[in-house]
């Protein structure tokens, strides 16, 4: 009936242009994960979890108008739910004035990681500076300590490549030049060359990758003498396609020969063993139960007809699994206090903070892999490393930052044979 139901905000990026349309995948596994806690009897005994969905479009604007409309008409949301970097920063700088949770499961965005700003939020999308021990950790591995940055100047670049300088800072790395680009790199790789930069660490939406590519290819700054690192959620064919949509000089082939042997970073948003997880299947049967859903949502899956937000689907579906858990933990703690979620208002501190304290303390197992939060809310997650070999992606292997453990498969392959140095040896002969 009515009162045992618990009523959540799920604000998801469907339409519209520019950004991340990521909620076409992730609302169909949110709203997967709501069939299953609703149907695990020992989870919420008695109640039933509802969650109210809106679509952002990715616009801050239309997901703060999305919030507001959530918050000022009954029933009371007890937690939001939201996708891309701005709405999330939006939703989560407003919702502490109604002591809201806020539980974030694609936003990448390195600025979110600021108790004092966003006292109250958590995220299942790990942070972009996620990559960044795993860079150094392979710049150590290959002993290279003299390297050059090349990033597009957007806010969650510029934020990446901060964290990333501090790190490089802390292991004796040197940063022999920072060069950023709008939207042209043409200068800014020829000041790469100019400063011999052969270790480069790329930070570009794939757009611009395409573009920086071609101006390798064109100012020779690939082959055996120098090492690429670019991010590694863009599709797997990126280097081969939209050439021509996009203005590229370069033909399929110059790209295939300029992409040749670089490496990619990024994190694990699918779980990657064959364990059972928190809600009975593997990340495996989870992939199968959402194609399923997909097709018959329309999309044409067989055919590799995706839609967007697929790579990040089990983020949506654990953090639907998060707030479950929350609110499970916080309904035993409370009814021990003779208190119960039936008494949440927007202005009830006491059960705003269980609700808090039940998220911070979440871990668990899931389609994602193990999911547990920072003391900033950030998503705890491992990172995947890839090189091109002959034209493919390979796996090379996965770093856990949190125990400083790599894995590696040692199938890496150097065009010169051996490993690229980070500098000119000059060999004096005495
Ligand atoms: C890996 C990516 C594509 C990074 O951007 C996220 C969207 C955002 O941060 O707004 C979604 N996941």
């Amino acid at each position: 009936e009515e009162e045992n139901i618990l009523h959540i905000g799920g604000i998801f990026p469907i339409a519209g242009e520019g950004g991340w349309q990521g909620g076409q995948a992730c609302m169909p596994a949110a709203h997967l994960a709501l069939e299953d806690v609703n149907r695990e009897k020992n989870l919420l005994r008695g109640y039933r979890l509802h969650l109210h969905s809106n679509d952002s479009e990715c616009e801050p604007g239309l997901g703060a108008s999305v919030m507001y409309n959530l918050l000022y008409f009954p029933p009371y949301k007890l937690m939001l739910l939201a996708g891309c970097s701005t709405v999330c920063t939006t939703v989560a700088e407003a919702a502490k004035m109604w002591n809201l949770v806020v539980l974030c499961y694609g936003a990448s965005s390195p600025a979110l990681s600021d108790r004092n700003r966003f006292p109250t939020l958590f995220r299942t999308h790990p942070s972009a500076t996620v990559h960044n021990p795993t860079r150094i950790k392979l710049l150590q591995k290959f002993g290279w300590s003299r390297v050059a940055i090349l990033q597009q100047a957007e806010e969650v670049f510029i934020s990446t490549v901060e964290d990333l300088e501090a790190r490089c800072k802390e292991a004796g790395i040197e940063i022999v030049t920072r060069q950023s680009f709008l939207s042209d790199p043409t200068d800014a790789v020829k000041n790469l060359r100019r400063q011999d930069a052969r270790i480069i660490v790329g930070l570009f939406y794939v757009v611009a990758a395409r573009r920086v590519l071609c101006e390798l290819y064109h100012q020779k700054l690939y082959g055996k003498t120098y090492v690429w690192f670019f991010i590694g959620w863009y599709e797997d064919d990126w280097f081969e396609i939209n050439l021509e949509k996009e203005g590229i000089t370069c033909t399929k082939e110059q790209m295939r020969q300029a992409a040749e042997g670089h490496l990619t970073t990024e994190a694990l948003m699918w779980n990657q063993n064959n364990d059972t997880t928190i809600s009975g299947m593997t990340a495996e049967d989870f992939r199968k139960r959402l194609n399923k859903q997909l097709k018959d949502d329309g999309y044409d899956i067989d055919n590799n007809r995706y839609p967007e937000g697929y790579q990040e689907a089990p983020l949506a579906y654990d953090a639907v699994w998060s707030v479950a858990l929350a609110f499970n933990r916080t309904m035993e703690r409370l009814s021990k206090m003779g208190n119960s979620l039936k008494n949440f208002t927007y202005d009830n501190k006491e059960i705003a903070d269980e609700i808090y304290a039940a998220v911070n303390s979440t871990q668990f197992l899931g389609v994602s892999g193990y999911v547990a939060f920072s003391s900033q809310g950030d998503r705890i997650a491992l990172t995947q490393i890839e090189q091109v070999i002959d034209g493919k992606y390979v796996k090379l292997g996965y770093y856990d930052t949190q125990s400083d453990n790599l894995t590696w498969r040692n199938v890496e392959r150097w065009i010169g044979e051996k490993v690229p140095q980070d500098r000119t040896i000059i060999r004096t002969v005495l």
